[in-house]
């Protein structure tokens, strides 16, 4: 009965005694641009952050079916014309070599992104850090060069460009059970939370309850300030494409 008691009082004081630190999950998608500039700012941060983040790939193409949201800026001739100057406009800010791919808002309307979805969820099982690095190679390819990021073949030139190891086995393994089920996790999480758009974060705390949602890259600032972060601009200094 002492030791039940001893135990009961040990792991209170460990669950006391643990900082209360938030984290964040950025959920993204390589087929939205503004989710490029989010995935640079925040990754840049992590170097001056002590709050940790997980980056989560989703399928931008589920959120916008399941919310049927009508307002997608390339839908609207009046916001696609904003946002093409928009998206320069950000890339420059970010330091983010960016031209409008050719035939741009069809390909962004029409195009499914499932296939690099899946191999970047088949990446980050590998390492979280290959993720990265296929992730910002993807949009490098497509934003720098104009050249297509959406089919298996078109990934395995990014993953041969990368030197990544036994990439054979990352697009086989892209097209397991577990891979998919973990991409429509990822993207139900966010559904479930109110996700509309991308990219989207959760700052959650240290339970993983949900404390703030957030939509947009332009939202770092108000992100950096509720997790007592400091905001530090783009950081361009730390910017790995040029
Ligand atoms: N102001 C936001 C715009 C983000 C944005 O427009 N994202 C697109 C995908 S690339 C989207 O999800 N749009 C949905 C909507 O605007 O409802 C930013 O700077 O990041």
């Amino acid at each position: 009965m002492l030791q039940l008691l001893y135990h009961v009082l040990l792991s209170r004081l460990r669950i006391s005694k643990m900082p209360n630190r938030k984290q964040v999950k950025f959920f993204f998608d390589v087929i939205s641009p503004y989710s490029y500039f989010g995935f640079e700012g925040i990754t840049r941060h992590r170097t001056v952050w002590k709050t940790p983040i997980q980056m989560k790939p989703f399928f931008f193409a589920g959120v916008v079916r399941h919310t049927e949201n009508p307002g997608l800026p390339l839908r609207v001739p009046i916001k696609e014309k904003y946002m093409h100057k928009d998206l320069l406009f950000s890339a420059q800010y970010w330091g983010i070599p960016f031209r409008l791919p050719k035939d741009y808002t069809n390909v962004m309307l029409n195009t499914s992104s499932i296939v690099p979805q899946r191999i970047l969820v088949a990446a980050q099982l590998r390492d979280n850090a290959l993720m990265e690095d296929v992730a910002r190679a993807l949009w490098h390819r497509f934003y720098a060069y104009g050249k297509p990021i959406f089919t298996k073949s078109q990934v395995a030139e990014v993953l041969r460009d990368l030197h990544v190891k036994n990439s054979d086995e990352l697009l086989m393994m892209s097209d397991s059970a577990e891979v998919k089920n973990i991409l429509r996790e990822n993207t139900d999480e966010a559904i479930g939370n109110g996700c509309f758009g991308a990219p989207w974060m959760h700052i959650t705390d240290n339970h993983g309850k949900v404390l703030q949602t957030v939509f947009g890259s332009d939202r770092l600032p108000q992100v950096a300030d509720f997790l007592d972060e400091p905001f530090k601009g783009p950081m361009r200094e730390k910017k790995q494409n040029a």
